[in-house]
């Protein structure tokens, strides 16, 4: 199987209510500084373009190569590791798209994701009809791209209405050092993505994938091999609060480590 059969027009059924995004676009202006300066970041081109004429399978020879890989018997390109930020090749790189094992995230989302009625969570949830195995890319998590104060604004909101949250934010560290938030709210204008449920025990990890903005993309990875028919989940507030999380509305996952408590948004 190659690439362009896992992927994928992105066709999938959804509510009227939501206007559907093939990938995340830009809040409305609210004439703010901080939204002059999300939407210049949102026009930008990532340069570092690379002078492949191979497969980019190699750190040393692509500047962004060797993100992913073909598993040994595998016939689908999955992510090695979710630690790194991930850099596709793009456009304006010189590889050829049809050899090139540095694009995957650029081709949409997997196809036999079904979104269904969780019994776990009592609401939405989106589930897969076959096997994917670990590494395996699911989809984007994508919706408007929010800067801070909107984001407070909306989770203000949510909380007095009680409304579901589906604002989510994405921290990128340099060791210590926060590097870029990112924000992303799929609750007006999303895709498929906005349907996975939180998961103290998760099987997708989220990363951070690049392709041709220096916004990234938030890119939700199978954390293991899931089986068909398996529910997929994520943990809301990341690696940091594991362990930590004490407080905040109740968490349905039921899974043996399950904290009790969903993670908050937070938004520094
Ligand atoms: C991004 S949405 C997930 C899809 C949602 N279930 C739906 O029906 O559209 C996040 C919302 O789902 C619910 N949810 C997700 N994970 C949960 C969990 N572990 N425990 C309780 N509710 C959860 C909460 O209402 C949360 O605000």
């Amino acid at each position: 199987m190659n690439r362009s059969e896992i992927a994928l027009n992105d066709d999938y059924e959804h509510p009227d209510s939501l206007e559907y995004v093939l990938e995340s676009v830009l809040m409305p202006s609210d004439d703010s500084l901080d939204f002059e300066r999300l939407a210049d970041e949102y026009n930008s081109v990532l340069l570092n373009q690379c002078q492949c004429n191979g497969a980019c399978e190699k750190s040393e020879i692509c500047p962004h190569g060797g993100q992913y890989e073909y598993p040994k018997d595998g016939i689908e390109l999955v992510l090695k590791k979710f630690s790194n930020p991930v850099i596709e090749c793009n456009d304006l790189c010189k590889c050829s798209r049809n050899s090139c094992s540095n694009r995957l995230v650029q081709y949409g989302p997997r196809k036999n994701l079904e979104i269904f009625d969780s019994p776990v969570y009592g609401s939405k949830g989106l589930r897969t009809t076959i096997n994917i195995p670990e590494g395996g890319y699911i989809c984007e998590y994508a919706g408007e791209l929010l800067t801070a104060s909107e984001a407070k604004r909306r989770l203000k909101i949510n909380e007095e209405l009680g409304l579901m949250n589906y604002v989510l934010v994405l921290n990128e560290y340099t060791s210590e050092t926060k590097q870029q938030v990112t924000i992303v709210d799929p609750s007006r204008r999303g895709n498929i993505g906005r349907y996975l449920n939180h998961s103290c025990q998760p099987n997708c990890h989220i990363a951070a994938v690049r392709i041709d903005c220096p916004i990234p993309k938030i890119g939700i990875f199978a954390a293991r091999d899931i089986l068909a028919q398996e529910e997929m989940c994520f943990h809301y507030g990341g690696e940091g609060q594991y362990k930590t999380l004490a407080y905040g509305k109740t968490c349905l996952c039921a899974a043996p480590n399950c904290t009790g408590f969903m993670p908050n948004t937070a938004i520094e």
